[in-house]
């Protein structure tokens, strides 16, 4: 008798993916069959040039698009096709997301802007009645990034590496199993970014989130435990990098 062993799933996969985009009469193949598959745990960095389709992956992960062709999973079930109240939850419980341009919201505060998801995500009954929870909760986060002595600033008042560990704040606030992050250093100096990278590593390693990170720079890609490189809608693998352990 064969003996059938069950492997685990992989927290994250895309399988076969196909996007394009049309632009006038003409479909523009943007992804042309990604693989990929992340570990829980995993720091896996994206690279590429200027519109091979980062971003447009990334959209695909965090369900803000769907594929043309193929499947997202989740723990080994398929997610993009799910009705959209299942994807807005799966959106909003499971990925937390930064940009390269923060999007925090510049009437808010610091702390507003951290509790922001929070007040979207529960009714404002609900809020109130959990408020003080929510705020000691907000407190431990932004002291997490180091931010204690900003939380009555407002965007405008921060520096682009305060914005980014704001923004980081936000995406925590909703305990997200995977963390993407579109360019996050891309707007700041190389020694605000090495801040905010030493910030996300620390996050990856100590609390075991999931990042998965898009970079124009291979420098900071290196520092993920893998890095991927799209080129013509397909990735090139480039391996492990020999300074990181990758989890299994
Ligand atoms: N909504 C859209 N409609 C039409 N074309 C789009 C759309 N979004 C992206 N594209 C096109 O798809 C291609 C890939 O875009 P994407 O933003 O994914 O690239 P990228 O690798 O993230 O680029 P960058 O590094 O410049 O941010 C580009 O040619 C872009 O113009």
């Amino acid at each position: 008798m064969t003996e059938t062993i069950s492997m685990p799933h992989p927290q994250l996969a895309a399988i076969a993916v196909e996007k394009a985009y049309r632009k006038d009469k003409h479909k523009v193949p943007v992804l042309r069959g990604i693989d990929v598959e992340v570990n829980k745990g995993e720091f896996l960095s994206i690279v590429g040039q200027s519109g091979s389709g980062k971003s447009t992956l990334m959209h695909l992960f965090g369900l803000l698009d769907t594929p043309d062709v193929g499947e997202i999973h989740l723990e080994g079930q398929q997610i993009d096709d799910l009705p959209e109240h299942a994807r807005d939850q799966i959106r909003n419980r499971v990925f937390g997301f930064i940009f390269q341009f923060y999007h925090l919201l510049p009437e808010l505060n610091l702390l507003e802007n951290v509790l922001s998801p929070l007040m979207i995500r529960y009714s404002t009954w609900e809020y109130w009645k959990k408020k003080k929870q929510f705020k000691q909760d907000a407190m431990e986060i932004i002291e997490k990034v180091g931010l204690s002595h900003r939380i009555k600033h407002r965007p405008a008042e921060l520096s682009g590496g305060e914005m980014q560990r704001a923004a980081i704040a936000r995406a925590l606030i909703a305990k997200p199993q995977i963390l993407l992050a579109d360019e996050p250093t891309g707007n700041l100096d190389s020694s605000t970014g090495k801040e905010i990278m030493e910030l996300l590593t620390n996050l990856n390693e100590q609390e075991q989130l999931t990042i998965i990170m898009v970079t124009h720079d291979d420098l900071i890609a290196s520092q993920a435990h893998r890095t991927v490189r799209l080129r013509e809608g397909q990735f090139e693998l480039l391996g492990k990098h020999q300074s990181a352990s990758v989890p299994a």
